[in-house]
């Protein structure tokens, strides 16, 4: 249950520039730069050249020492040399001026990186349409990827003027974290659950990422995503792709990103809106204070910290098989995991006694683990039956799932990194739901910060 060892090459072949807009914020020193420098720390690694750039003038020391910070730990070969070479270069990157200067500074087929919101994301790249790109420049994008499907769409377009769709990243941290990788493996290399994967064994299935951080000082972006589409709409619909798609022919970003956009493009609600959908906001709880009094919070806006979604991916695997995706923050419990249900058998020989229970399989997505729940006689007295658990810890991977798409996009390898129909279509699947939402039609209900969430839900723990 290995992924393929070119996903494990921690090697950056020929030395890129990476320019980084929006360098001087949160998102790139929390997440991109410590998992650059994950990937950095790795044996056969070579350096990177990085050119930070944005509108706050910094000063070269404290940049410098802001890389240094994010890469943290004694530093590689690799790592020191990438300090080295690093600059901060400060401007208006909506300015065709200050780009064409960037980019000449930058030299041969850099890697743009926008570690900003989709609005100003998109601002640059109308600017890019008037800067002639150098020949192999990769262009890659954090999450949210436009804010609904209409706005995907035009980006799409509009970034389909300047480089080939394989040339474009759209970053989602999840599709380079172990666990989700290794549905792969446990799927496609797997005598004992691959014939089973299907709506014949399957009774339900939930996909749960509940955390119990709050808002970590990032209110501004939060309460105009909220739970749905900070993490639903993104991370958990591509983590269900890769647990329902059929099996790619080859591992090749070609064939694996079809497979994944062919089980989204089957994917939608499980019911209407009302019976498929669930939202909620918390109060004040164990020393939290309430999400409509964080700082930087508009309590009318209505933004939910835990949401639920039930889907179904109608083909001829899955059909009739609720997928239940749900999120939320500040909960009791950080339960991050992917539980399949399978069905009971139809029979059971007469003096068997107890637990009729199907199996149940949950793959632990941080950390990475496994554990199967099996029947087995005697576990509650002689000749009844009760559940044993099958467990197995995944290995974790030195780089960090950030790192892990880096090492994608640095090698030009698009095979983690998002296509941009698949980008649009996640979008198509939550806006039945957020329609519904913002007409009042599915309540908002309130948990207590601490607590595990609403009961009654499909999900609850
Ligand atoms: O557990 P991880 O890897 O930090 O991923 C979860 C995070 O993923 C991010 O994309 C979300 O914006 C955060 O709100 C969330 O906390």
């Amino acid at each position: 249950m290995r992924f393929p060892s070119a996903w494990l090459d921690l090697s950056v072949s020929n030395q890129r520039t990476v320019v980084i807009f929006g360098a001087s914020g949160d998102l790139s020193s929390r997440l991109l730069l410590p998992g650059l420098g994950s990937l950095l720390a790795g044996p056969r690694a070579t350096s990177v050249r990085i050119i930070g750039t944005g509108r706050s003038p910094l000063a070269a020391d404290e940049w410098t020492s802001r890389v240094r910070s994010a890469f943290g730990g004694d530093l590689s070969d690799a790592a020191a040399e990438t300090l080295a070479t690093t600059q901060y270069v400060a401007g208006d990157p909506t300015d065709a001026t200050h780009l064409r200067a960037l980019l000449a500074l930058a030299g041969p087929a850099p890697v743009l990186y926008f570690s900003l919101p989709p609005a100003v994301a998109t601002a640059i790249v109308e600017t890019l349409q008037s800067v002639d790109l150098a020949e192999g420049t990769e262009l890659a994008f954090e999450k949210p990827f436009g804010t609904d499907a209409a706005s995907a769409a035009a980006l799409n377009k509009l970034v389909g003027t300047l480089v080939p769709e394989e040339n474009v990243h759209r970053v989602d941290h999840f599709l380079g974290r172990t666990a989700v990788l290794n549905l792969i493996g446990l799927r496609f290399a797997n005598r004992l659950f691959e014939p089973v994967w299907n709506a014949e064994h399957i009774e339900s299935i939930e996909i749960v990422y509940d955390e119990t951080l709050g808002l970590e000082g990032r209110a501004q972006y939060y309460d105009n995503a909220g739970a749905l589409v900070d993490m639903i709409q993104s991370h958990l619909l591509l983590v269900l792709a890769l647990l329902a798609m059929d099996a790619p022919a080859t591992m090749d970003a070609v064939e694996v990103r079809s497979e994944m956009a062919r089980a989204l493009r089957s994917t939608h609600l499980y019911g209407s809106p009302v019976e498929a959908s669930r939202r909620a906001r918390y109060t004040a709880g164990g020393g939290v204070p309430s999400y409509a009094e964080e700082a930087g919070v508009d309590p009318g806006r209505e933004t939910e910290t835990l949401a639920e979604l039930t889907v179904e991916v109608d083909t001829n695997r899955w059909a009739g098989v609720p997928i239940t995706l749900r999120s939320g923050k500040a909960l009791g419990v950080a339960r991050k995991e992917i539980v399949i249900k399978f069905k009971p058998l139809r029979h059971l020989p007469s003096g068997l006694h107890g637990g009729r229970d199907g199996e149940t399989l949950r793959i632990g997505l941080n950390p990475g683990e496994l554990s199967l729940s099996v029947p087995a006689l005697g576990v509650d007295g002689p000749y009844t039956m009760g559940q044993v658990f099958l467990d197995a810890t995944l290995p974790t991977s030195p780089v960090l799932p950030y790192g892990e798409v880096l090492n994608g996009i640095l090698r030009g390898d698009p095979l983690l990194s998002v296509r941009g129909d698949v980008a649009e279509r996640c979008w198509e699947i939550v806006e039945p739901a957020l329609d519904a939402w913002r007409t009042g039609e599915v309540p908002l209900e309130e948990y207590e910060a601490g607590s595990n969430g609403p009961s009654r839900w499909r999900a609850a723990s």
